[in-house]
């Protein structure tokens, strides 16, 4: 099915900027950069609720909130989240808590007449020996990555549910699959964490304490693709005010580096003399991850922060909010 642009004003109407718009899981990585950026393009009516007022696993709760709240929009950032060893070590919870909060979201913005519906997916949905770089259409042509398999399958069932809503309802939801992400509100657990803010945090330590060596997970040589999260954000809204169609999306900025060749930048950046030590009892995970970013540019929208100046950002919030984590 072709791209579908669509103007910001015209028939539309929602997308103006009185929209009420939902921001779930503003509080996260993702949800604190699209707060920024929506209120940067003059969003003036964001709704937003903590998991302590509105436990998004709770449908009742959900379907309540929608009723009385009635957003125009909603983006959907609240997700059980983590890296490979979380998504390894959790896999129920990753599996149940995704495929939950989800349906309750999209099932009940339907039902509450929300006229767009934003879906964040994951590059990690794709099979994990896929052609690289990952085409949109390379989703369920092959198995999953054993260590995030749990999560990769509640995503894909959120995009076939986005898909199977405006198939049959007409609901104006769209799936966006983002690559890796970093950036400042980031998860800095030495376990749970994605790679590169584990890395910032494991550096900065080794530094202070005048360790000899930090160990790195595995062999170094998977290959990933990192995207500043302000720069997903304002992916997000452009093709939240321009995009509609059932054919999922990739967000990215279509260039990886290895494990080692990031763990050498981290290592710089932060300025720790050691060694890096490569432990490969720990998983590598998928060898490459890659996305094809030709379909995001043809609609107008490039990547704009270059990893070293994004990383160096990061290390100046890591550090000025060091003492304040989230877990
Ligand atoms: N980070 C990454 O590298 C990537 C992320 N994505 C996707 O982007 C989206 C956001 O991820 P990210 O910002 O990194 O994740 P975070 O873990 O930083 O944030 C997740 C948010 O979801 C909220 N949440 C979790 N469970 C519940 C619940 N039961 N009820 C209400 N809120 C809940 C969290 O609330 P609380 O603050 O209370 O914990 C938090 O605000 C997800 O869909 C993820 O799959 C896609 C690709 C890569
Ligand atoms: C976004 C994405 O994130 C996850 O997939 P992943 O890309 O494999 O995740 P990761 O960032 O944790 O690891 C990337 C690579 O880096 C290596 N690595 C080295 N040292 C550390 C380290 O200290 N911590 C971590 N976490 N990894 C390390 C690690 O061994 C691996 O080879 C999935 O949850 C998936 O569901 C998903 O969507």
């Amino acid at each position: 099915m072709p791209c579908v642009i669509k103007p910001v004003t015209g028939c539309w109407g929602t997308m103006n900027k009185h929209a009420k718009i939902y921001v779930a899981g503003h509080r996260g990585l993702v949800g604190s950069a699209l707060v920024r950026a929506l209120t940067t393009k003059g969003y003036s009516r964001l709704v937003t609720r903590t998991r302590q007022e509105l436990d998004l696993t709770e449908q009742a709760a959900v379907e309540h909130f929608f009723k009385t709240e009635r957003p125009d929009v909603v983006i959907d950032a609240a997700a059980r989240v983590g890296g490979i060893h979380a998504n390894s070590a959790y896999p129920a919870e990753f599996i149940r808590d995704n495929l939950s909060m989800q349906t309750h979201l999209v099932d009940s913005a339907y039902r509450s007449g929300v006229k767009k519906f934003v879906f964040l997916g994951s590059s990690c949905i794709y099979p994990k020996h896929a052609p690289q770089p990952l085409k949109e259409d390379y989703l369920l042509t092959g198995p999953l990555e054993p260590t995030n398999e749990w999560y990769a399958v509640a995503k894909i069932a959120g995009i076939k549910l986005c898909q199977a809503y405006r198939r049959q309802y007409g609901f104006d939801a769209i799936s966006l699959m983002p690559t890796n992400l970093y950036g400042s509100g980031d998860n800095f657990s030495l376990e749970n964490s994605h790679v590169l803010p584990a890395l910032i945090r494991k550096f900065h330590e080794a530094k202070w304490a005048g360790a000899k060596s930090v160990t790195v997970w595995g062999t170094g040589t998977p290959r990933r693709e990192f995207l500043h999260v302000d720069d997903l954000a304002e992916a997000v809204v452009f093709l939240m005010e321009n995009y509609s169609a059932e054919d999922i999306i990739n967000v990215g900025v279509g260039e990886d580096i290895s494990i080692r060749e990031l763990a050498e930048t981290i290592r710089e950046i932060v300025g720790f003399e050691g060694d890096l030590v490569f432990d490969p009892e720990k998983p590598d995970g998928t060898p490459r991850k890659l996305l094809d970013v030709s379909k995001l540019h043809s609609l107008g929208w490039r990547a704009r922060i270059p990893l070293r100046q994004g990383i160096e950002e990061t290390y100046r919030w890591f550090l000025a909010h060091q003492n304040e984590f989230r877990r």
